[in-house]
This record gives C-alpha cells, sequence and structure tokens, in this order.
C-alpha cells in the first residue's frame, strides 16, 4: 500500500457566548484538521479529511494531541499500514490519544468512502452492519446553565426555531436551583416538548435521588451522568424511578468501558472525538443496541468536520433518537460552510462520497 502522507492545520475557535456546565465554561475550541492523501490503485491521489478536536476528561489534553500528531507526520512513511481506518488500536493508532485517533481514523475513513463513491455514513453502516443508512437525524437543542429566566427565554428560543427536544444542563449550581430551573422550563414549553438533563457528573447520591424524583413529575426523557464517572453501581441504584439514567463520562472517558452496561443505564451517550473515531462510535452503538441500551451521539462542540462526521456516525445507528448534534450555533464562526444545517429539529445527512465530498480540502490543501 503506498504510503500515506499527512497534513495538520490547527484551529482555534470561539463559543458565541460561553456554555455554562457543571464542569465549568466552555469558551473556546481548538483542535487541529488532520489531511491524509495516498495513492489510489488506480494511481489517482485519494485525500481524507480529519479533526482532532481535544475536551478533557472525555480525552487527552490540546498538547498531548497536538505532539503526538505531528510525531506521526514525522513518521507516517514508516507506519502506512497502521495508519489506515482501523480503529482497533494496534501499532500507531494504539499510541495515540482518543481525540488524535479519531483526526486519524477519520481521514482514513473519509478517503476510504470517497475512493469508494459511497458517502462515510453508508461505509460506517457496512463495517458495523447496523443496517439501513437514515438520510437524515433527529437532533435535540443544547441549554447552557443559566438563570431561570435566561435557561426559560433560551428553551422557548429553541422550541421556536423547530426542536421538540431539549437537553439542560445542570449541575453547576445547587441541586434546588437547577430543579426550579428545570421546572420552569417545562412549565414555558408544554408537554409535547422532550426534555433531558445533563448534570455532568454533579450531584451527590441523595442529591441526585431527589432530583431523579423531580425530574419524573416532569416528565423529563433521561437525566445524564447525574454521579460521578466511576459511580457505575450508583447509577444502577437511580434507574427504575420513573427517569431513564444516561451514562456519558462513565463510557467517554480515557478508562475501559464495561461491558455490561445495560445493568447500570438506559441510555448512553456516544462522542466520536471520546471513543476514538467514527468507526469505533458506530461500533460500541451496535453493542449497546444488542443489550437494549440507548445510543444517543454527541459532538463535543467540535468543529464542522467532526460535527458532520457525527452526523455520519448518527446516521448509520438504526432509530437513533434526537441527538446532541445541533452546536454549530454555539461558535462564534467556523472552518468552512455546514454541510448539515439543522432545519426544524433534524440535519441531513451530506450525500458525500465521504463526510462532504471535497468540501474540507480547501482547508488543508491549496487548489
Ligand atoms: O449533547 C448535546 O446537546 C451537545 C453536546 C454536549 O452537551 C456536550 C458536549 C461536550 C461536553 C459537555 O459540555 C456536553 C456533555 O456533557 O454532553
Ligand atoms: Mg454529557
Amino acid at each position: 500500500m503506498a504510503a500515506n502522507t499527512f497534513d495538520l492545520r490547527e484551529f482555534a475557535l470561539d463559543l458565541r457566548t460561553s456554555l455554562g456546565t457543571a464542569k465549568g465554561d466552555i469558551t473556546e475550541r481548538r483542535g487541529l484538521l488532520v489531511g491524509v492523501e495516498r495513492e489510489g490503485t488506480d494511481g489517482n491521489i485519494v485525500r481524507g479529511v480529519g479533526e482532532a478536536t481535544p475536551l478533557t476528561p472525555w480525552t487527552e489534553s490540546y498538547d498531548d494531541c497536538a505532539a503526538s500528531l505531528r510525531g506521526l507526520g514525522e513518521g507516517a512513511e514508516e507506519n502506512e499500514d497502521d495508519a489506515g481506518d482501523s480503529d482497533d488500536g494496534d501499532g500507531l493508532l494504539g499510541t495515540l490519544g482518543p481525540a488524535a485517533r479519531h483526526g486519524v481514523t477519520l481521514a482514513a475513513s473519509d478517503a476510504a468512502a470517497r475512493a469508494a463513491g459511497v458517502p462515510l455514513a453508508e461505509q460506517l453502516a457496512r463495517t458495523a452492519a447496523t443496517g439501513d443508512v437514515s438520510d437524515s437525524v433527529p437532533v435535540n437543542g443544547t441549554v447552557g446553565d443559566g438563570s431561570v429566566d435566561e435557561t426559560v427565554a433560551a428553551a422557548e428560543s429553541a422550541v421556536a426555531d423547530g426542536f421538540d427536544c431539549l437537553k439542560l444542563k445542570v449541575g453547576a449550581r445547587d441541586v434546588d436551583d437547577d430543579l426550579d430551573r428545570l421546572r420552569a422550563v417545562r412549565d414555558a414549553v408544554g408537554d409535547d416538548v422532550t426534555l433531558r438533563a445533563d448534570a455532568n457528573g454533579a450531584w451527590s447520591h441523595e442529591e441526585a435521588e431527589r432530583a431523579v424524583d423531580i425530574l419524573s413529575e416532569l416528565a423529563f426523557a433521561y437525566v445524564e451522568q447525574p454521579l460521578a464517572a466511576d459511580d457505575l453501581a450508583g447509577h444502577a441504584d437511580l434507574r427504575g424511578r420513573g427517569v431513564d439514567i444516561a451514562l456519558d463520562e462513565s463510557v467517554n472517558g480515557t478508562g475501559e468501558v464495561p461491558q455490561q452496561l445495560s445493568e447500570f443505564a438506559d441510555v448512553v451517550v456516544l462522542k466520536p472525538m471520546a471513543q476514538g473515531g467514527p468507526r469505533a462510535a458506530v461500533a460500541l452503538a451496535g453493542h449497546l443496541q444488542s443489550q437494549d441500551v440507548t445510543p444517543v451521539v454527541t459532538t463535543t462542540i467540535d468543529a464542522v468536520v467532526a460535527r458532520t462526521a457525527a452526523v455520519h456516525v448518527a446516521a448509520a445507528i438504526s432509530d437513533v433518537p434526537a441527538c446532541g448534534l445541533a452546536t454549530a450555533d454555539l461558535l462564534a464562526d467556523d472552518l468552512a460552510e455546514d454541510p448539515c444545517p439543522v432545519v426544524d429539529g433534524s440535519v441531513s445527512v451530506p450525500e458525500g462520497p465521504g463526510l462532504a465530498g471535497d468540501a474540507f480540502d480547501s482547508l488543508l490543501w491549496d487548489e
């Protein structure tokens, strides 16, 4: 196989307004675009584009990600067979943290899908045997921490924009203040809007038990990561109280993923950036569905390349519920035009080939 050559481009994007979470405010997203070029079987150059946008504690640090990708560029010639689109972590890929691995495997998968002339979602569905590929994906609105009035206003604005599912960030303030926020949102948007809360592991077991009882009264669909990432037993204990329990940091970190997640959660959030690439995310989704656990795909507030890849991941997962992919509006600017704009609470899957044809090539190569 001809050697891969890798190109890198660093970027930094400000958020339009900071996203308040229990882990602090997210104000900027720094990452690296990864471009791969290789000679195809017909002798033509095949290109692929990836994105590595770290976010601790879901992934390695930016500095570690950047250093490992720069090291990759120097050794690409010797490691041509390792930098394919395999996510099994052998060889070269095994030395990379999840965000760097996401950048490399996404670029390789984009190149392979473009060479085959198929959308990335179709290639992902083929390799994971997940079944048919959707041509659109439902998405939820994302509402950060804020006062009661700010939260209600943001929720009403999202519903007016066509979202019928909202995720509300909690855990940054006293649990009773959060429950006042959530009750006010339910009163404002009515019973037909699906509501979710995400605590990012901020609550004690006692706080979580109180919260779950109120969330059940308010008919919330699920609460994401109410307890610390390592408290799987605590999450299991919260189940069956009228609101589903979702795991995020317990599954999307740099630790081991428990095999039998159905003991601990009804829903598992999948972050392709934290899973080390689109294929790993789709494979885990299939594993979850085999245990009757519902997968939900979310970005890590990424730039347009990784966000588009997350749309393809969600499209390759059968019967996926509303996903956390409508995060473009959180950014003050982006690297390229969005091929998956949100329309009435859903996004269309680009026809490709690959991610979005050659739409992102000019970000890495001078035409
Ligand atoms: O799920 C969504 O609606 C958007 C993504 C999202 O909420 C998150 C992305 C990355 C880190 C966190 O701030 C948050 C999460 O915890 O899921
Ligand atoms: Mg979360």
